[in-house]
This record gives structure tokens, C-alpha cells and sequence, in this order.
């Protein structure tokens, strides 16, 4: 989702309001959040008069847990959010904090009294505030000497208290998300939302900053949910990944079972790169241009797809599998994309295999499968 003005409007006004948490009740020792249990009850919810945006979303994510949520563009990801927060407003369904309703038919807590903070993609931090300042700004109901020191403990966890009279601009974008999660933890919230927080960064910081940041989330013991578009990222940050696709969840678990038992091959293909034969069970096996493999759960005469990862694929150049001429070899570093023609399939079949594992002018090669990476699926028309 890109931030928009409307969007720095809704920090102010989330943010601001978590300063009712600081002056409630206990507080726990320094840095660390009360986890809580949110939940989302059969969601449903559409812009005005347009398609659902989201259909039936029951979820929860479990306290102190870092929950991914997965999916396409548009398959809702920032709405469930939103709604989370506050800031946007379910057709229905209900959300819980704690077991206790704080958006339903007749409930709706305001976004200040939920105890949920939200970190935009852009960081959305104020240019003309120092980062001292950005961080205090949820912290109002303090005592200027009270909120100044928590803004500064706050700061310290992210490692930036050199620069709490800095400006953001003068910060590199890992600074500024740092400075962002901050603010964003600094009222201590029991529910942290960030919204595909590390999209702005470049391709190296990103991986600094993800780690940066799950150490902070889990210092601070607050529940999380993130959202991402990137698989790879999910994987990397999620106790459990939860994956939308067009406003419903498709799957739910952690990166091995999405990974290892997909539920379809939508979520198969949304962690790995495959290879796709479209074909008819046997007894228990299916027929392919790479060899049969087993379709254990299928009848015969059942019309299945078969997913093959390209990582599943071993070319070598000793005569024994299935024969192949390689058309096109790219250099990857860690390993080598090839495209290769085989008898039978439609298409070139691509495979992903380790860097000088062919000799460099190899043309005829044969090829071998790993049987754990091959996927069969019922074929429909929308599965995928
Ligand atoms: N203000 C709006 N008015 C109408 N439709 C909207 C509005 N905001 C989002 N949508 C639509 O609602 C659907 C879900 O949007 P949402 O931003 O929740 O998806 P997303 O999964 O977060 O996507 P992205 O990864 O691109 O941010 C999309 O089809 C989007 O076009």
C-alpha cells in the first residue's frame, strides 16, 4: 500500500493515542510490552459498494508471536490491518483483544484505547520533528520530564539515541525505520501492526534492518503482525505465516507447512519457483515428461498438476534419468538457471542447480528428481 497524506494523518492519530496506554494501569518493566491475543472473527468487508475486499477471516495471532501476513497485491493484507487498528471498519465479523470485543456489531473501540501500534511502509515520520520529538509524540499524556525519558529508553533499544536531536532526513532509511519502530514501541503497545515496513529499504539494508528489527520485536515482547508481499521475508520473520489470496486465508502455519504440505498450488507456487505438467493419475502414480511419481490420494483417471521445484532438479552429464538438451545457462553466483528441452514437455523445463555442476560447454545432459520436492495437486481452473 503506498502511504498517503491521509496515511500520516492516521499515525498521528494512532500514535497519539497510545499515549492513554502509558498512563494506565501498571507498567511493565522497562522495554517490555504486555503481549496480548488478537483476533479477527469472520471478517468480512468491502469499499462501499465494491467487490469484498475481504471474505470470512478468522485469525488469530497468538500473544508475543510474530504472525506474517502473506498474499498478492490486493489480497487485502493492509485492510485486515487497518481494521485491527482501528482506522478502517469492518462490514462484519468481529476483532478481540484478549478475548474481549473491541470491533463488532455493536462495539468499536477508538484506535487511542486499543493499545495497537502501527508502523507504515514509509515510516511516516514528521521532517520538521526531531527523532527525539517523533518518538515523544505518542507519550503526550507524560510529564514532559517522564516522556522524554521513555522516548529516550526507546531510542536506545533501537540502537539511535546518538541522533534524538537529529532531524529524519539526515538519517539513512535503516535509521529511520529504526526511529519509526521507536515510536511505534515507545507507548509500549500489547499489539504491534507494521505494514510491509521494509519495502523502502534497498535490497542490502533490508536484510540488516529485518534482523534488527525482529530483535527488537522480540525484546519488547510484543505480539506482531507484518505484512509482506515476500515470501522469503514471511519466512524469514514469522513464527507463522498467514497467506490471503483475493480476502480469504488460504493457509495458516509455519513456513515448513506452508512450504512442505501446501495446500494448494497457490501456496506452492508462492514459495518456490516450479515446474507445471498438467496430467491424468494412474494407480497411485502420474506420469510425466521428468518420470513418474507418485500420487498417493488420486483415483485413476484423476486429472492432476504436477509441480516441480526447480531446486528438485540434478542435471549431470553420465548417460542414467531423463534425457535433456540444454538451451540457455545464466551464471547466478551461488548457482546456475538452466533452461532445458525435454521430450514430451510443452514448454522448456527450468532448473535451478549448483555452479559447475555441468562442464561449461555441456549440451545433451540427463536429469534426476528428488521425489520429496515434487508436488501433485487436483487440477481446477483457478488453482493458481
Ligand atoms: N480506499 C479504497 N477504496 C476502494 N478500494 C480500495 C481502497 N483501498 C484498497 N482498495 C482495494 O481493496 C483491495 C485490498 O487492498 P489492500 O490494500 O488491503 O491489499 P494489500 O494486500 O495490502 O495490497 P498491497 O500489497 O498492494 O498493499 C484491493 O483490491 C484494493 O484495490
Amino acid at each position: 500500500m503506498t502511504q498517503s497524506g491521509t496515511g500520516r494523518a492516521e499515525t498521528a492519530r494512532v500514535t497519539a493515542g497510545r499515549a492513554d496506554l502509558a498512563v494506565r494501569g501498571v507498567r511493565p518493566a522497562t522495554g517490555v510490552s504486555f503481549a496480548a491475543k488478537l483476533a479477527y472473527d469472520n471478517i468480512f468487508h468491502s469499499f462501499g459498494s465494491g467487490a469484498e475486499t475481504l471474505r470470512g477471516v478468522s485469525l488469530t495471532a497468538e500473544p508475543g508471536e510474530v504472525l506474517c501476513l502473506l498474499g498478492p497485491s490486493g489480497s487485502g493484507k493492509t485492510t485486515l490491518l487497518r481494521i485491527a487498528a482501528g482506522i478502517e471498519s469492518q462490514t462484519r465479523g468481529r476483532v478481540l483483544l484478549n478475548d474481549r470485543e473491541i470491533a463488532g456489531p455493536s462495539v468499536f473501540l477508538q484506535p487511542e484505547k486499543r493499545s495497537i501500534g502501527l508502523v507504515f511502509q514509509d515510516f511516516a515520520l514528521f521532517p520538521h520533528y526531531t527523532i527525539l520529538d517523533n518518538v515523544r509524540f505518542g507519550l503526550t499524556a507524560l510529564s514532559s520530564a517522564e516522556s522524554k525519558r521513555e522516548a529516550m529508553a526507546a531510542l536506545a533499544r533501537v540502537g539511535l539515541e546518538h541522533h534524538a536531536k537529529s532531524y529524519p532526513h539526515i538519517l539513512s532509511g535503516g535509521e529511520q525505520q529504526r526511529a519509526a519502530l521507536a515510536r511505534a514501541l515507545a507507548p509500549r503497545p500489547a499489539v504491534l501492526l507494521l505494514d510491509e515496513p521494509f519495502s523502502g529499504l534497498d535490497s542490502r539494508l533490508k536484510d540488516s534492518v529485518r534482523a534488527e528489527t525482529l530483535a527488537i520485536l522480540r525484546q519488547s515482547r510484543a505480539t506482531a503482525i507484518v505484512v509482506t508481499h515476500d515470501a522469503e521475508e514471511a519466512m524469514r520473520m514469522g513464527d507463522r505465516i498467514a497467506l490471503l489470496r483475493d480476502g480469504r486465508l488460504v493457509q495458516v502455519g509455519r513456513a515448513e507447512d506452508l512450504f512442505q504440505q501446501p495446500a494448494n498450488l497457490f501456496v506452492a507456487s508462492f514459495f518456490s519457483e516450479l515446474n507445471l505438467f498438467d496430467a491424468t493419475a494412474g494407480d497411485g502414480v502420474v506420469d510425466t515428461p521428468l518420470g513418474p511419481f507418485a500420487a498417493s490420494g488420486f483415483s485413476t483417471g484423476d486429472d492432476v498438476t504436477v509441480a516441480v521445484r526447480l531446486t528438485a532438479i540434478e542435471a549431470h552429464e553420465k548417460d542414467g534419468g531423463t534425457e535433456a538438451r540444454v538451451i540457455s545457462r545464466r551464471f547466478l553466483g551461488d548457482s546456475e538457471a538452466l533452461e532445458l528441452a525435454v521430450s514430451g514437455a510443452e514448454v522448456p523445463v527450468r532448473a535451478r542447480i549448483r555452479c559447475g555442476a555441468l562442464s561449461p560447454g555441456a549440451r545433451a545432459v540427463w536429469l534426476s528428481v528428488r521425489k520429496s520436492d515434487v508436488l501433485v495437486f487436483e487440477r481446477r481452473a483457478d488453482s493458481a
